[in-house]
């Protein structure tokens, strides 16, 4: 696919994330999951928070999604804080959660249903259909999610977070559960859809090899408690392609990032 040339150059330096100083104890046992917290992400960034089992990365994500209130700091979303769950922050989970009941189409307008009504889901039906065209499941729109594969669901769920048309993508390992071929091919696509919307993403993932492919920056976290160890910008050019795997830069970056981990975490 030939890219606009803009899309081409790296991201400018607007930023969109501001997150200050934010801590986290939850209060139920008194454990602080996240201590002192940095991180800007700024306009058509790929942003990917990698670190071992209980750092604090989903904590962390469901702070910056208005999901959690933080125990201390602030995080800033367009220069607004974030108090709570807002229009301009799209999710996505490890399971792509679509409604049994309702159509491919149906479950990708859920969102604009609920929160505007059926008419208003009823006109944005086109703007659905050229989502599903964009990842590929078009011809998919008037079936149900148990005919659908599980890279056939994920794309659904990616239509559902971009129909509400987010300034910014929070995922929580989105393509986790899929098998390694899909998962390759998928974020793959993910890239250019970030790529073709500018979208401003922030990935939490267990993969090394996954947040080097697709991230402009990787914040490495640290556990007890969970507090960025070190930020790796990835310098590798756009559009990545799954070749640069192989490639001996790549490997030194995934060579790099395991040391900093400590291969225990990772079991590697
Ligand atoms: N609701 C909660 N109440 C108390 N402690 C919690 C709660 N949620 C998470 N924790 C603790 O906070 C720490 C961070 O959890 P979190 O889920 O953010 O880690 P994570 O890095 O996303 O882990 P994983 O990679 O296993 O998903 C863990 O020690 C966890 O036990």
């Amino acid at each position: 696919m030939q890219l606009p040339a803009d899309q081409s150059e790296p991201a400018e330096a607007r930023p969109v994330y501001q997150i200050e100083r934010l801590s986290k104890t939850y209060g139920r046992n008194g454990f602080t999951a996240l201590k002192d917290v940095d991180l800007t992400l700024n306009k058509g960034e790929f942003g990917a928070v990698i670190g071992s089992s209980g750092c604090g990365k989903s904590t962390m994500l469901k702070i910056m999604a208005g999901l959690l209130p933080p125990s201390s700091g602030r995080v800033m979303l367009e220069g607004k804080p974030v108090l709570g769950p807002r229009r301009d922050i799209g999710m996505m989970f490890q399971q792509a959660t679509l409604l049994p009941w309702k159509t491919t189409l149906g479950n990708v307008l859920l969102p604009i249903e609920m929160r505007d009504g059926k008419a208003a889901a009823r006109a944005a039906e086109g703007r659905a259909r050229d989502l599903l065209e964009l990842v590929g499941i078009g011809r998919a729109e008037s079936i149900y999610p148990g005919e659908l594969s599980g890279g056939m669901a994920q794309r659904a769920a990616i239509c559902r977070m971009l129909i509400s048309d987010p300034a910014v993508l929070l995922l929580d390992e989105p393509f986790s559960a899929l098998d390694e071929l899909t998962r390759d091919f998928m974020n793959m696509e993910l890239q250019r859809i970030c790529l073709e919307r500018r979208a401003t993403t922030f990935l939490v993932t267990h993969s090394i090899p996954e947040a080097v492919i697709l991230a402009d920056r990787i914040y490495i976290m640290d556990a007890n408690p969970g507090r960025v160890a070190e930020i790796v910008d990835i310098d590798l050019p756009r559009p990545r392609n799954l070749d640069m795997i192989n490639t001996t830069k790549f490997g030194d970056i995934v060579h790099h990032i395991r040391e900093k981990l400590g291969k225990e975490a990772f079991g590697t």
